[in-house]
């Protein structure tokens, strides 16, 4: 077990190349279970989430293969079957909750073991199910797997109750191949969205309206092998904005889409941060001063919740007093006890973190407890005197490619070293 070593005071400078998106990836691989011949995904990010999710994809009997090129994968599903993934890897990460809707829409059946990924607090699947059993799915929960069985899948009306991103991806990816048309209304909007359906398109799928809250899809009757290349990873790109605002001097974020991160670059703009963005490309330069603003997460294109947390950390060294509330995961807040133990000025108020500043960070010993509260305590460290110590880095490389390499190229001390017995022992206590 490793933890990461940040020693601060040492400004950012230079060009960052952002990865694929992880929550496209994540679902564009269970996606190519629908496809009868070979899907080629480009451009994928090199983090754990990706890895699990390939090595589930040979569970079921699909063969795997990587490169030639960095970074694609050849996924070849003719082989595939609807075998039960009850536990083990499938609660490792979040995402394997999408291996239901690939298997239901491709076999008529699937066993699925509860999804795992960051707690959050609670995070139902409630909305998952509803739209599977609209479909034509039975569903029950057995000793901790959800086993979902279909004579046939049949098109339908389905309005979400709840905007949500994994129900919307489950729900297509179900639907794309069941008899007729389904109508998903309160659909979630996220550029992984559009995304996904892009490749189910380039697979001969037949879907409307993505981007907007209602997509309406036309079953088909198979899906064939295509080549499709990912989008870059929004929420990589805004924490390394993050990190630039907090303690940087001059940087270039490169392979970005600007738009999906207006919110974000709204409010730094608002604190004070220069910013200028090009078709690919973000470049910022912070003033010394930055002053504090409120932020309040919100479904895209509102500000993210996997940008909240790096965000609290970016707040302790703003002029004034910033209240950030995450509407999305109330609970999200994991990474403030952390933040205080580094000298931050942080109160709790209900579901509302109010953070006052400036303070300076002290480096310290802290522990992630979830990916994004990772990358939080990252660039506080960054921000800090003295040397942080992070542990939990299992959290941080489900969704962040090579990050101590990329701060490493824009001048950030950064490195991991081998845990002790005696530090592995304080880490699984604490
Ligand atoms: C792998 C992946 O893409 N993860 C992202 C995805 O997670 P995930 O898909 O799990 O998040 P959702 O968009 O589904 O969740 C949004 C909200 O809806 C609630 N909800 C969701 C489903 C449901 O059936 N019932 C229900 O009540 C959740 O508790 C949460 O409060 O979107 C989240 C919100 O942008 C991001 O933080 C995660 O990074
Ligand atoms: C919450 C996140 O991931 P997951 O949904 O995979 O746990 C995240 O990416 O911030």
């Amino acid at each position: 077990m490793q933890k990461m070593l940040v020693e601060g005071g040492h400004p950012l400078q230079g060009t960052v190349r952002i990865s694929g998106a992880k929550n496209s990836a994540v679902a564009l691989l269970p996606a190519a279970i629908l496809a009868d011949s070979t899907v080629t995904l480009e451009g994928l990010p090199s983090i754990s989430d990706v890895q699990t999710l390939a090595a589930l994809l040979e569970e079921i009997g699909g063969s795997v293969e990587w490169g030639p090129q960095d970074h694609a994968i050849h996924i070849h599903p003719e082989r595939m079957v609807s075998m039960p993934l009850p536990n083990g890897k499938v609660k490792k990460l979040r995402a394997s909750y999408y291996f239901m809707g690939a298997m239901l829409g491709k076999f008529n059946q699937a066993v699925i073991g509860l999804p795992g990924g960051c707690y959050l607090g609670p995070r139902p699947i409630d909305q998952h199910i509803k739209g599977f059993e609209a479909l034509g799915a039975e569903v029950t929960n057995e000793q901790g797997a959800i086993y979902l069985r279909a004579k046939e899948l049949r098109g339908a009306r389905i309005y979400l109750d709840v905007v949500s991103v994994g129900a919307t991806i489950n729900i297509m990816l179900a639907a794309v191949k069941a008899k007729g048309k389904t109508v998903i209304e309160n659909a979630a909007k996220e550029p992984e969205i559009i995304d996904v359906a892009t490749l189910l398109t380039s697979m001969g799928a037949n879907i409307k309206g993505v981007g907007t809250d209602v997509i309406r899809i036309e079953g088909v009757e198979s899906l064939h092998g295509c080549r499709h290349t990912i989008i870059p990873d929004r929420i990589e790109a805004g924490t390394y904005t993050i990190a630039a605002a907090a303690a940087g001097k001059e940087v270039v974020i490169d392979n970005v889409i600007p738009q999906h991160l207006e919110s974000l670059l709204a409010k730094l703009r608002e604190m004070g941060v220069m910013i200028e963005d090009s078709d690919e490309q973000l470049f910022i330069a912070p003033k010394k001063q930055l002053q504090s603003v409120d932020i309040k997460t919100l479904v895209y294109p509102g500000f993210p919740t996997d940008l909240q947390q790096p965000f609290t950390s970016l707040l302790t060294k703003t002029a004034g007093t910033g209240v950030v509330t995450d509407t999305i995961y109330s609970a999200r807040l994991k990474h403030i006890d952390e933040l205080r133990r580094m000298n931050a000025n942080i109160k709790i108020e209900g579901s509302s973190a109010i953070v006052t500043g400036p303070v300076k960070l002290q480096g310290a010993r802290v522990k992630a407890s979830d990916l994004r509260a990772g990358a939080a305590l990252v660039i506080a460290g960054l921000m800090a005197d003295g040397i942080t110590e992070i542990t939990g880095l299992e959290h941080i490389d489900r969704g962040y490619e090579d990050m101590t390499e990329k701060l490493t190229s824009l001048g950030a001390k950064v490195w991991r070293e081998k845990m002790t017995e005696k530090e592995i022992a304080q880490h699984q206590n604490s």
